[in-house]
């Protein structure tokens, strides 16, 4: 196995390049996480955490540099290669969950397993250990509407989960929530990295979360340095 498991290099995006309103977010960016570490990414709005979590999970491609996961080096690859390996490597959290409404916790849990050619009597049982880990196994027959909101970001965890990623990537994941909430949650999340071992890299403005993490690191003018 690879001794890092997502490596950006040399990473640049500038957006509406050549127009008047052209921002440069990303400027040579460099950012290592070796297999199951946890790291914080804070910066200020607007600083470029999304575009960073974006390029790092596949979602968009930077300008120049490299993006590498689990030792396969992304740049260049076809957009084919780039879903097939985000489906199956990437699991991501955003500030709101996201769930499909009408259908249940496990549901949501099971059916993007389902897309991945998982069994339904084994996804369901996998579904079903990630609702238990988090706390929330006595609601997997709900709907979202039914849950509260930590209840729901406890399930939008389990399904970015869901097919075994290598790599958790999370935007504000507890941004919607009110502080008390917000620190059971994220603990919760914590938990379930630290037991399936994932690397995960998890922007926030809370500084006492990201303290909870291994390594914080920021941007400072497009690049990524020690927080
Ligand atoms: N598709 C786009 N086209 C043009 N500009 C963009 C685009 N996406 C982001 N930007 C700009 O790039 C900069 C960085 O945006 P980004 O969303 O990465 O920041 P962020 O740090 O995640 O901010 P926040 O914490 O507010 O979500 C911002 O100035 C934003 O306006």
């Amino acid at each position: 196995m690879s001794d890092v498991m997502l490596r950006l290099s040399g990473v640049s995006k500038t957006y509406n390049k050549g127009r008047e309103n052209e921002v440069q977010v990303l400027a040579n960016a460099d950012l290592a996480l070796a297999p199951g570490e946890m790291v914080a990414l804070v910066a200020p709005s607007g600083a470029g955490k999304s575009t960073l979590l974006h390029i790092a999970g596949l979602l968009d491609t930077p300008d120049t540099g490299r993006v590498e996961i689990g030792g396969t080096d992304y740049t260049g690859l076809s957009d084919r290669r780039r879903t097939v390996a985000r489906r199956q490597e990437v699991g991501f959290v955003y500030q709101f969950h996201h769930l499909l409404p009408e259908f249940t916790a496990l549901e949501n849990i099971v059916l993007p397993q389902l897309a991945n050619g998982v069994a339904r009597a084994e996804a369901a049982a996998r579904a079903a250990d990630l609702l238990e880990r988090v706390g929330v196994g006595p609601r997997s027959g709900h709907r979202p509407s039914a849950m509260s909101g930590g209840e729901q970001q406890r399930v939008a965890f389990c399904r970015a989960l869901a097919n075994a990623p290598r790599l958790l990537l999370a935007d504000e994941p507890t941004g919607n929530l009110d502080p008390a909430t917000s620190d059971q949650v994220f603990g919760a999340l914590v938990q379930l990295v630290r037991d399936t071992g994932l690397s995960a890299l998890i922007a926030t403005h809370n500084l006492e979360l990201a303290a909870r993490m291994d390594r914080v690191v920021k941007l400072d003018q497009g690049k990524v340095v020690p927080g």
